[in-house]
């Protein structure tokens, strides 16, 4: 039947799931829809150290409702002082990648490195001991344009970078532009890429319909048509180095709603129903499973799933919010408009 979609259970390569009541009121969705998920570091304090990691992959495990099988996969918070020591006792641990924050980039980015060649014996130890890097690829170079820190990144950071540590597996975390996608496109095996269902539905005209929107507004920010088309084009290729990373961000809305908006769309709580609908139009369901299920599982070296999940075409609303930790409000991408997919 077309109107059911049936798909290995597939796995985010990128969420936030945050701490103390925000973490209870959001694990349930991303493991409601997820069998594994990445889970970020940038809480406040970063994730820095094994010990951390693990304390906070329990935190994680008990927000998980009973019954519901789901896996929470482990990142630390690259520093300018991560040691060689810090990767062998991470990878002990069975942390999987560390993530590279330039130090201002983005949401809780202040601990984040503010020169890359400070990590070099940090990442020579990361290639050694196959931890992958997960980066935000965006400069902070005040003087780039917001709408080019991706592209310029590409040059002055990603290109020496894969250089100098060519079998250090990479993630392109977050793509937003025909820039990115090319390069990710031309590059080896050891280079993937997450995209959003985000930067695959929407431009940047998004953030301004009829008014500012501070909903869509994410970092990377959301970008021209052209690029939109270019990274539908890349996720829907068949490329296995292209996969589903969420990068799911909850901000309470009265953070969002504000003078000064927090970055970050959440979408945890229908993820795979936003990416359903962005393949279906590019006439590309048939390529949904493998970005969803099978090429993050093969790039990070991890075995496949063996669930299935069932996707209903079906028209249902969002709830415009749900709640958020002890008093606040989470408003999801789309919020209160009408979806065409839903998950049984
Ligand atoms: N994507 C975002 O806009 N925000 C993320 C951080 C990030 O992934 O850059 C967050 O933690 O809120
Ligand atoms: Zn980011
Ligand atoms: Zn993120």
């Amino acid at each position: 039947m077309s109107d059911l979609l049936t798909l290995i259970r597939p796995d985010d390569w990128h969420v936030h799931l945050r701490d103390g009541a925000a973490l209870q009121s959001v694990v349930p969705y991303t493991a409601r829809q997820f069998a594994r998920a990445i889970a970020m570091p940038n809480l406040k304090p970063p994730i820095t150290t094994a010990a951390q990691a693990i304390a906070y992959r329990d935190r994680i495990l008990a927000a998980v409702p009973a019954g519901v099988d789901f896996q929470p996969l482990m990142t630390l918070y690259l520093t300018d002082r991560t040691t060689v020591d810090d990767i062998a006792a991470a990878k002990a641990a069975g942390v999987v990648a560390l993530k590279l924050y330039p130090a201002g980039a983005t949401t809780n980015s202040d601990a984040g490195v503010t020169d890359i060649r400070k990590t070099y014996a940090t990442l020579e130890a990361m290639q050694k001991a196959g931890l992958l890097l997960l980066v935000h690829g965006e400069v902070t170079d005040p003087e780039v344009d917001v709408f080019d820190r991706e592209a310029v990144f590409v040059d002055r950071i990603m290109r020496p970078l894969r250089q100098d540590f060519p079998e250090l597996k990479v993630v392109f975390e977050h793509i937003t532009t025909k820039e990115a996608a090319q390069y990710v496109t031309d590059a080896d095996r050891f280079t993937g890429a997450t995209v959003t269902p985000q930067h695959l539905l929407y431009n940047r005209n998004a953030i301004f319909m009829g008014g500012l929107r501070p909903h869509y507004y994410c970092l990377p920010v959301l970008k021209r048509e052209e690029h939109r088309q270019a990274l539908i084009k890349a996720s829907t290729s068949g490329n296995p180095r292209f996969f589903l990373g969420t990068d799911s961000a909850p901000h309470a809305s009265v953070m969002k709603e504000n003078s000064v908006c927090g970055a970050g769309c959440f979408t945890a709580l229908s993820a795979l129903e936003l990416y359903a609908e962005a393949f279906e139009a590019a006439g590309a369901l048939d390529k949904l499973e493998a970005f969803a299920s099978f090429h993050g599982a093969d790039f990070y070296g991890l075995p496949r799933n063996t669930q299935h999940v069932t996707l209903r075409k079906t028209e249902w609303t969002l709830p415009e919010s749900v709640p958020f930790g002890e008093a606040a409000q989470l408003k999801p991408l789309r919020g209160g408009e009408l979806m065409a997919w839903k998950l049984d």
